[in-house]
């Protein structure tokens, strides 16, 4: 047998290479991964790369994903929106289905280029080396694996208050017949923050109902703020009438819960095969996406670690490269940019000032700057962006960096491999800038304004 296979189970550690052969052999596939999403994909076009047999099971499609339906391309979404305000709501959906059956043709094109087997059906461990499909008309196949990947991604939860069925997630957000005209959002990330910025842009009502500081607010340890969030029922009465802990109450077409996302796992059977789950109900995996059963490894949102999809394409590649390519390699979790696609967008890369302050062992120095960009003072549009870096005013090494305005995310990027790449402050300012861009301002914020010690501010110029 020419193909190597590393991290093997360390049970067949001391069987010769004849034995590991014939087993192999007995095997239908080197590599079965349960869902097509962003992180199953990549998981089983490398390792068919790296010489691999490879199968993969994926839910039938929908363009509206839930438990028993979803599509190969998993949840691939990334808002922004480009419509004009007197957008055609109809047409709109029309395209983003249209959007997602390309997607999906797309995802199936590479996997079958790269000779993966595609079985359409809902996977189930039923062995450390055994997955059972149950396909559209019911019937269950059985297929062994010398590895299992579990990359089943993650769904909405729903708080569980009385009338929850009258509510939406994002699953149904954007196939809504109509667009809602008043909007009551609960929750403060991403999804949040996202959708109130699309249905706004829209024209709608928007209510964001959150329990934090503010939006986007990280969770402090032991710290949860009631701020606005409703604590009482949602009623069907000429719309749906939601009470907020304010007393306040508002009379919506739509209610989304936008409160985050859990691990799919409830019927994947894994702790009947004796996968340990945390409490949340993600796959416990260690620092190669291995589980405590050697054969069986997950990777992206069904694990929980960081729930983005260049972390999941990150966290297959290295598990092809781990198992099947001869070289172990854990991912990288360090100075991962991440945007908020709202309007304006939002971007950051590396520590927060508040981070910073809590794991810095000297001084802070902050930069900041606001500024309305060129392009908006010619045409008089009032769109302030924001930025920020925060130096080790030891090192000068530049820790992190965000930013709020148009084109974030794009500009962050740069940055990103900046501080990936250690960069100081010196070198920002040793950078030469695009004139006129916005993205200059990164590398001409030439005065404090803030330096912190010991997490207390010094001065606050
Ligand atoms: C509304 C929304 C917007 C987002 N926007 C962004 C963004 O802008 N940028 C970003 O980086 N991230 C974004 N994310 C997060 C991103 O989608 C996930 O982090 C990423 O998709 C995780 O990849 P995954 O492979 O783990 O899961 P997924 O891509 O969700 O794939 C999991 C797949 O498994 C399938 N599946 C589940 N159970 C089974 C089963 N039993 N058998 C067979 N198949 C099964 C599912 O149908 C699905 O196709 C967004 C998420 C949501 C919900
Ligand atoms: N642009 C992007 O990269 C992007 C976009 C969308 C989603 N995502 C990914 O998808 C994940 C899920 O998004 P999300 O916005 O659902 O989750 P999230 O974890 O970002 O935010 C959930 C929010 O809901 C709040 N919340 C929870 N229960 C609540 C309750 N009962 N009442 C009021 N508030 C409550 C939490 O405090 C938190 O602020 C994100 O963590 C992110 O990883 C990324």
């Amino acid at each position: 047998m020419s193909r190597k296979m590393l991290i093997d189970g360390e049970a067949n550690n001391n069987i010769s290479n004849n034995e590991e052969e014939v087993q192999l052999l007995q095997y239908d596939f080197d590599l079965f991964v349960i869902g097509a999403g962003s992180g199953g994909v990549r998981a089983s076009r490398f390792s068919a790369q790296f010489g691999a047999k490879v199968g993969i099971c994926e839910l039938p499609f929908h363009p509206i994903s839930s438990e028993v339906l979803g599509g190969v391309g998993g949840t691939s979404y990334g808002w922004e929106l480009n419509e004009k305000i007197d957008f055609n709501w109809k047409k709109l959906l029309h395209k983003k289905t249209e959007e997602i059956v390309r997607l999906t043709g797309i995802y199936k094109r590479l996997l079958s280029n790269a000779g993966v087997k595609l079985f359409e059906g809902e996977g189930k461990v039923v062995g450390p080396n055994e997955v059972e499909v149950t396909q559209l008309d019911g019937t269950k196949i059985c297929y062994s694996a010398k590895h299992i990947l579990v990359a089943t991604g993650s769904r909405a939860q729903r708080p569980d208050i009385p009338g929850q069925e009258l509510a939406i997630t994002s699953d149904e957000a954007l196939s809504l017949d109509e667009l809602p005209k008043r909007v009551v959002i609960l929750g403060g990330g991403y999804i949040a923050v996202e959708f109130a910025s699309i249905w706004r842009g829209m024209g709608s009502t928007v209510d964001l109902c959150f329990r934090k500081e503010l939006p986007l607010s990280c969770e402090k340890s032991g710290r949860k703020e009631s701020k606005f969030a409703p604590t009482d029922n949602l009623v069907r009465e000429d719309g749906i009438k939601v009470r907020t802990d304010h007393g306040e109450e508002l009379v919506v077409d739509a209610v989304l819960f936008a409160t985050g996302r859990i691990p799919n796992t409830k019927r994947l059977n894994l702790e009947a095969v004796g996968v340990e789950l945390d409490r949340t109900g993600a796959v416990k995996v260690d620092e190669y996406s291995r589980t405590n059963i050697p054969s069986i490894w997950a990777i992206g949102d069904v694990t929980n670690r960081m729930n983005l999809t260049p972390v999941a394409l990150m966290e297959g590649t290295l598990f092809a490269k781990t198992v099947f390519g001869g070289q172990p390699s854990k991912p990288d979790y360090g100075n991962i940019p991440c945007a908020v696609f709202c309007i304006p967008p939002l971007s950051v890369v590396g520590l927060s000032e508040e981070q910073a302050i809590e794991q810095a062992k000297g001084d802070i120095l902050v930069f900041t700057s606001g500024f309305n960009p060129m392009k908006n003072t010619i045409s008089g549009r009032q769109e302030k962006t924001l930025m920020k870096l925060v130096v080790d005013a030891e090192t000068d090494k530049v820790l992190g960096a965000s930013m709020c305005g148009p084109d974030a995310a794009e500009i962050m990027q740069g940055i990103a491999i900046a501080l990936k790449c250690g960069a100081t402050k010196a070198q920002f300012d040793s950078t030469v800038g695009i004139h006129p861009s916005a993205a200059e301002e990164f590398v001409t914020m030439r005065s404090v304004t803030r330096r912190i010690a010991f997490g207390k501010p010094k001065t606050n110029l």
